[in-house]
């Protein structure tokens, strides 16, 4: 049998367990469920075996609940601990099938885009929604754009210039249903959108949002995780020393069992869990899993020329949403705000000794991808930079006083000034071009910075 239709035998399996815990009807389907002793007694060891291969008769018996039997667990708790094995198991096989083909990064022919500019963006979405003529609109890059679904097939790549930075843009093909069991080319589109710092999910306004849910629920099965933060949970594997379970908070959704039962099923027998938040079973077959992407999402509902009035002010009132139209050039404005909001970069602008700063070439950190400190912006001039360095001055917004002397671990707001004094070279008067940066394009000017003195 393979991964897909296991999966979906798990899936079934689940469904049914559900099914009979809302109608008030056993697990298992039966009406009464009466545990045999033996299979108690595998409980009581963190088996849970006989559950989790029940209903294959071959494997094991039916389990069966008996009021009068001493099992310490609540018919609920049962099923609960067969639902959160279940869970573990599709997850695994889940990993499983998106693991690429040996040798292969994954992404596939026509997939392969260069990263370039200080951040990347990819549109996704079903076909036909808008994103080529979006990429377009956006980038000057031509992406073909037609009525007809499927347009494109390939990664198409276009540099959006905002605010003195470089946003590389990423056309994708459209993903259809079942994407994240690699149907169609949904494999290679997610493995790009892994690589992004921002998904802006396209959607067609004028259909149903049972679309935003397909797709969120695509992502969700391959680890994307979007709009969300990672679970408080600390989990550590260990060589010895069994499970240490401990917790700052009362759990309300897992218990010490249940985590046993899912560690069990990753064959994990030694390892320290800390719950440092009231997570779910899903949280922790992430953190255990390990290889989940929690990425920001942006819902821009496209074609708003052809709804109502009333319609678009719904569609703009939810979470994470803007809503354009590609046809009148409308709200573009609005979602490139958005989008530079989500993408926390931090233009910062270095300033020579005795010198006025060069406003024209910022340094661009981020705090997703190594960090927004004073060490983070000298490892971006030069990896040897930090060794020499003896204090900083800095002017802007992250300054109490200007200039404010600060150390490495100072961190740095969006459209500081800075002037690096080094151990040794400190009256050298800077020299010119002594912080050289990476990007281009006009910058905008904080009043607070322009107002700030810039006497040293
Ligand atoms: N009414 C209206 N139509 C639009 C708008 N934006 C795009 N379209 C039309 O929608 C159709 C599909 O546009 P594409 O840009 O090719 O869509 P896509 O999402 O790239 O499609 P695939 O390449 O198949 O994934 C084209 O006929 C566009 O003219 C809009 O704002 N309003």
């Amino acid at each position: 049998m393979g991964i897909v239709e296991r999966i979906k035998e798990i899936e079934a399996e689940m469904a049914r367990t559900q099914k009979n815990k809302a109608t008030g009807a056993n697990a298992l389907g039966c009406s009464i469920l009466v545990l045999p002793s033996d299979w108690l007694s595998q409980m009581h060891h963190g088996a849970l075996q006989a559950v989790a291969s029940y209903p294959n008769p071959t494997k094991s018996p039916a389990p069966r609940y008996s009021r009068n039997c001493n099992c310490p667990y609540t018919k609920k708790q049962v099923i609960k601990y067969h639902l959160g094995q279940l869970k573990a198991k599709i997850a695994k096989l889940r990993t499983q099938l998106l693991e690429p083909p040996k040798g292969t990064s994954g992404a596939g022919e026509g997939f392969e885009v260069t990263k370039f500019g200080h951040g990347r963006v990819a549109l996704i979405g079903f076909p036909s929604v808008g994103k080529s003529t979006l990429l377009t609109l956006l980038t000057g890059t031509h992406s073909e754009a037609a009525s007809y679904e499927f347009t494109t097939l390939t990664c198409i790549p276009g540099i959006i210039h905002y605010n003195g930075t470089k946003i590389q843009l990423l056309d994708l093909p459209g993903i259809i249903e079942g994407a994240s069991e690699g149907k169609g080319r949904g494999r290679q589109v997610i493995a790009v959108s892994k690589s992004s710092d921002v998904v802006l999910m396209v959607l067609d306004a004028s259909k149903s949002e049972g679309h935003r849910q397909i797709l969120t629920k695509e992502l969700e099965a391959v680890g994307l995780r979007l709009n969300k933060r990672p679970p408080q949970i600390y989990f550590k594997k260990k060589k010895t020393g069994g499970i240490s379970f401990n917790s700052t908070m009362a759990l309300t959704h897992v218990d010490e069992k249940l985590c046993y039962n899912i560690l069990h099923e990753y064959k994990i027998h030694n390892a320290e869990l800390l719950f440092r938040e009231d997570a779910t079973v899903d949280d922790l077959i992430d953190v255990i899993e390990g290889n989940r992407k929690y990425m920001k999402c942006i819902y821009v509902y496209n074609k708003i020329d052809v709804i109502g009035i009333d319609d678009v002010d719904k569609l703009a009132r939810q979470p994470n949403s803007v809503v354009i139209s590609c046809n009148l050039e409308l709200n573009l404005d609005r979602l490139l705000a958005k989008m530079w909001e989500e993408m926390g970069l931090v233009r910062v602008y270095t300033k020579p000794q005795g010198q006025q700063p060069d406003f024209s070439d910022p340094v661009v950190l981020s705090a997703d991808r190594g960090g927004c400190t004073v060490e983070d912006f000298c490892n971006q001039i030069h990896r040897s930079l930090v060794k020499d360095v003896k204090y900083v001055l800095a002017w802007g917004i992250s300054a109490r006083h200007y200039p404010q002397h600060c150390g490495l671990a100072h961190l740095l707001h969006d459209e500081d000034v800075v002037q690096i004094v080094k151990k040794k070279e400190k009256d050298d008067g800077g020299g010119k071009g002594r912080f050289k940066s990476h990007s281009t394009g006009p910058a905008r000017i904080s009043d607070r910075v322009k107002k700030a003195p810039l006497k040293q």
